[in-house]
């Protein structure tokens, strides 16, 4: 089944700002990344897609039901953390969380057991008993995502969860989000402003910005298409760029080396070929996967 669907989605503020514009996306299960710049429009669709924010035009489904009127099922069945901090510094953490629970529709008892078990997965068992007026920014960020938890939802939203944290924070959260989405079988979608952050833990990426798709596909068919060839010769560089850029094939300088896009087989032949034919004194040719931020950086964002 779909996870997400949206169809030509436009979302206009009374003031006028539009935060999303014919946006057309469908998603598969899986860990989702949700990227673009501040402003793109994500905690936007985010809002959408609880059913907290009614859309202007166009139509939305999450797991299969359409959040501008049946909201509260989609909730029930979906684990929202918001960006900003939003928690009650004078409870415990695990009051907050049963509480949390409690509001989903959960009995005192569950929510109770449901609350230590969030907190436990969270890595927070331990510290669950202490106010969260004295938490770290990284223990309050984990405090959030128990509570996304607490319900058992099939899917997760959470919206930067690495804002505020440090880079050891920032890994630490990320591996969580993984471990949650691939040993609880909960689909998850992660907003951030940081691409090369979440690519490593998506099996997917939606890309938005200005309120529009960029891309949307799995991972890895971001990058298999993009391999690119490194090749490094002791002379003749700048000859061999000219010969291959006669052939068409397109070859950026960095350093010593041409970075050579591979879209086609015969690409790797014709640089090989050219080297031969020039007879140049080749020193290194691999073969690497582009980045998927490099991919954005070069094809889309400067586009
Ligand atoms: N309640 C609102 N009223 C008016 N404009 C809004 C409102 N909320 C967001 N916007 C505007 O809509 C656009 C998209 O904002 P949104 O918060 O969805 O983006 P974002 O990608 O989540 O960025 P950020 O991470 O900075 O929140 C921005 O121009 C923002 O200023």
């Amino acid at each position: 089944m779909t996870l997400i669907t949206t169809e030509r989605l436009t979302k206009r503020y009374p003031n006028g700002v539009v935060a999303l514009s014919d946006l057309t996306v469908s998603v598969e299960p899986g860990i989702v990344g949700l990227v673009g710049a501040n402003g793109a429009g994500k905690s936007t669709l985010i809002k959408i897609l609880l059913g907290l924010l009614p859309p202007t035009a166009g139509g939305v489904r999450v797991l299969g039901l359409d959040p501008t009127t049946d909201g509260e099922q989609v909730r029930a069945r979906v684990g929202y953390m918001p960006e900003h901090d939003c928690l009650p510094p004078d409870l415990v953490a695990a009051e907050f969380v049963t509480h949390m629970g409690r509001m989903s529709g959960l009995p005192r008892a569950t929510a109770r057991e449901r609350a230590s078990e969030a907190l436990r997965h969270v890595g927070l068992y331990e510290e669950r008993y202490r106010q969260i007026g004295g938490y770290s920014t990284g223990m309050k960020q984990r405090v959030k995502l128990a509570q996304a938890l607490v319900h058992d939802p099939d899917l997760l939203l959470l919206d930067e969860p690495t804002n505020g944290l440090d880079p050891a924070g920032r890994d630490a959260m990320l591996a969580l989000v993984q471990r949650i989405g691939t040993e609880f079988g909960i689909s998850v979608v992660v907003c951030s402003h940081l691409l090369g952050e979440v690519e490593r833990i998506c099996d997917s990426l939606v890309a938005i910005d200005g309120g529009r798709l960029l891309r949307s596909d799995r991972i890895a068919a971001m990058t298999t298409a993009t391999d690119v060839l490194t090749v490094e010769v002791a002379e003749g560089t700048n000859r061999l760029a000219a010969r291959l850029a006669a052939l068409g094939v397109r070859a950026d300088p960095e350093g010593r080396c041409l970075l050579i896009p591979l879209g086609e087989d015969a690409v790797y032949d014709l640089v090989l070929d050219a080297i031969a034919d020039l007879d140049l004194p080749l020193h290194r040719l691999d073969q690497r996967r582009h980045r998927v931020a490099e991919l954005f950086r070069t094809e889309d964002v400067h586009a």
